[in-house]
């Protein structure tokens, strides 16, 4: 395959200028972040929506600042030659900016990522701005900020009276000050993502947040459905049925095991016919 040119921070808003659309997918392990590499991903995040799809609990807050740097390790492994940004998981930026930099060291030390990603809006910036002054790319997430689930009262879309939405915007807008290289928009009305897009000279990347976003992102479970929530959400469009290829293929092995079909004399090993017939043939 071709070998791309490495994407920077300075090439993705180039492209937003120039129109040209970005993709993000998540990614937590060494398979799924090569895969997305060779399908040509331009980003790769290693979300802690791994905590949903990859680790099972029912939110992102159990899962730990040693969690992402495990598995972003494993995805850069997968995908050397793509920009791969690790999120920063639940309290691990809401301390001291001493204790921030300190798990921000570990993403890229240990890790090796390329970025990492706060949820959070103007209260954050001055996190942002700390991050971004110690040498390191950041992508803000404003919107639905799942991390906030139990503070918002559930999975709601965000920004739709203009109050929430001007509030948003300032958000944004405090964000890009603060140094951030691109903005995450999670479950926000098409018409506030469009107005944001165009109020920002970075790019927003968008979930549920509809078509005038500089970039788009979903999650690799969701959009392979591959063991994730069975009714796929209204943003999320399916593109593969990864999950019943996986049951039915395990399906055929267990029954193939069952009825002594599996493994057949192409899949054995064999002794040299003198030696088998030394010790189990007629030795007279
Ligand atoms: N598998 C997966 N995909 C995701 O996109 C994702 C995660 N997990 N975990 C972390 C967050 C949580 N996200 C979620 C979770 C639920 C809804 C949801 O149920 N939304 C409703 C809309 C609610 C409303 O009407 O306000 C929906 O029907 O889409 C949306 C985003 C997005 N992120
Ligand atoms: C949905 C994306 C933006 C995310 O934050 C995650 O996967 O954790
Ligand atoms: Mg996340």
């Amino acid at each position: 395959m071709e070998k791309r040119k490495p994407l920077t921070t300075a090439r993705l808003k180039k492209m937003k200028q120039a129109g040209e659309p970005i993709t993000f997918v998540t990614a937590y392990d060494y398979p799924s972040a090569k895969l997305a590499e060779e399908a040509g991903i331009d980003v790769i995040l290693v979300g802690d929506s791994l905590g949903n799809v990859v680790l099972g609990y029912d939110s992102t807050l159990p899962v730990t600042l040693d969690d992402i740097v495990y598995h972003t390790r494993a995805v850069v492994r997968g995908a050397a030659s793509t920009f791969i940004v690790a999120d920063m998981p639940f309290m691990s930026y809401h301390g001291s900016i001493d204790h921030t930099l300190q798990g921000v060291a570990r993403l890229m030390q240990e890790g090796h990522a390329k970025a990492v990603k706060l949820e959070g809006g103007a209260e954050i910036a001055h996190t942002v701005e700390a991050i971004t002054n110690a040498g390191v790319p950041v992508v803000g997430h404003i919107g639905l900020t799942p991390q906030a689930v139990h503070q918002i009262g559930g999975y709601l879309i965000q920004g739709k009276s203009s109050e929430q939405a001007q509030k948003l915007l300032a958000d944004a807008k405090a964000l890009e000050q603060a140094g951030a290289f691109a903005i995450v928009l999670e479950l926000v009305t098409e018409e506030l993502a469009a107005w944001i897009s165009k109020e920002l000279t970075i790019p927003t990347i968008g979930i549920g947040a509809g078509a005038s976003c500089d970039g788009q992102v979903l999650v690799f479970h969701d959009l392979l459905q591959y063991g994730s929530a069975p009714a796929p959400r209204k943003f999320v469009k399916v593109y593969a049925n990864v999950g019943e290829t996986i049951r039915s293929g395990i399906a055929q092995y267990v029954q193939e095991v069952k009825a002594r079909s599996f493994p057949g004399p192409e899949h054995s090993f064999h002794m040299d016919d003198e030696v088998a017939a030394y010790l189990y043939g007629d030795k007279e």
